[in-house]
């Protein structure tokens, strides 16, 4: 493990399970070396922004729940082979942090995920993933995707992140308005067309088809999402009957979280070429 600053501390919270956890005049922060997962954000002056479930499992393998999951290089099922773990293979193993600074005004972490055996074993091509995360009273992270080999690869992928709400019935979602949207919750295929703020009743599962800034209020503060590089907004809550068979997942914590994902879904696959990369980013700011 590399030297980190002062304001980055390395704790076990589970056995071979390295957590940074970050204490800096910006912000408080836990960020998993497993996934390259920001597990926590709280900017100085607000509550936590990003929900972490207290019952989420730490061990290689299982994706964290909560926080901000990177899923690579594809989005949910495996497109042909659904033996293949759901939301691709970055989210289940351990990353290398690469470097580690103080920037006075925020906390700068970078993780690195190269091609090995086993990664070819699930998904065969050459990669070279870089996760860089800067967090203070923003929060930025950014997943570059780089083909080293000799052949193109196609990947979807998200920055899956679970925000924090009082109570998902006063969450509202602005700035998808006449986004074209695919509503996926239980299994259907729903075309449709947003009409205004998002509402939460009950399960969704949308895919919007969309580049804009979203913006979430819940009656007590306001988050705003931009990004990059995103040609896809995905809009998740499990809602009662999916949350309660979740299992990493008190019940009743649906009512805690909305996910607002920073997403190429299938249909805006990207590809790319040897030599080239591609980046994803999300910006989070609180007001
Ligand atoms: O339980 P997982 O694998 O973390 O996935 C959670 C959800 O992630 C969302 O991004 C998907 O749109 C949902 O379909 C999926 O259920």
């Amino acid at each position: 493990m590399i030297a980190t600053p002062a304001c980055v501390r390395l704790t076990y919270p589970a056995k071979d399970y390295p957590v940074l956890e970050i204490d800096h005049p910006s912000c408080r922060a836990r960020v998993a070396l497993h996934g390259a997962h920001v597990m926590e954000w709280q900017p100085a002056g607000h509550e936590p922004v990003l929900y972490c479930s207290p019952e989420t499992v730490l061990r290689e393998g299982k994706a964290i729940r909560g926080g901000i999951p990177i899923c690579w290089p594809w989005f949910n099922a495996h497109p042909t082979d659904p033996s293949k773990p759901a939301h691709g293979i970055a989210r289940n193993r351990f990353w290398q942090l690469t470097d580690s600074q103080d920037g006075g005004e925020s906390v700068e972490l970078r993780f690195e995920l190269k091609s090995a055996d086993a990664t070819r074993a699930i998904w065969d091509q050459e990669f070279h993933a870089i996760v860089e995360v800067r967090l203070g009273a923003e929060l930025h992270v950014s997943l570059s995707s780089h083909n080293p080999g000799s052949t193109p690869f196609c990947m979807t992928g998200a920055l899956h992140t679970y925000l924090a709400v009082d109570d998902i019935a006063n969450v509202e979602i602005a700035g998808l308005d006449g986004a074209s949207f695919v509503e996926t919750a239980g299994g259907r295929r729903e075309p449709g067309v947003q009409a205004g703020h998002i509402k939460v009743e009950g399960e969704i599962d949308r895919i919007y088809a969309s580049t804009s800034t979203a913006t979430i209020r819940d009656g007590r503060r306001t988050l705003q999402i931009h990004k990059h590089g995103s040609a896809s907004t995905i809009v998740w809550n499990p809602g009662p009957e999916k949350a309660a068979n979740l299992g990493d997942l008190p019940a009743e914590d649906f009512r805690r979280f909305i996910c607002v994902e920073t997403a190429n879904a299938p249909g805006a696959e990207v590809t790319i070429e040897p030599g080239a990369h591609h980046v994803l980013r999300t910006r989070i700011a609180v007001s």
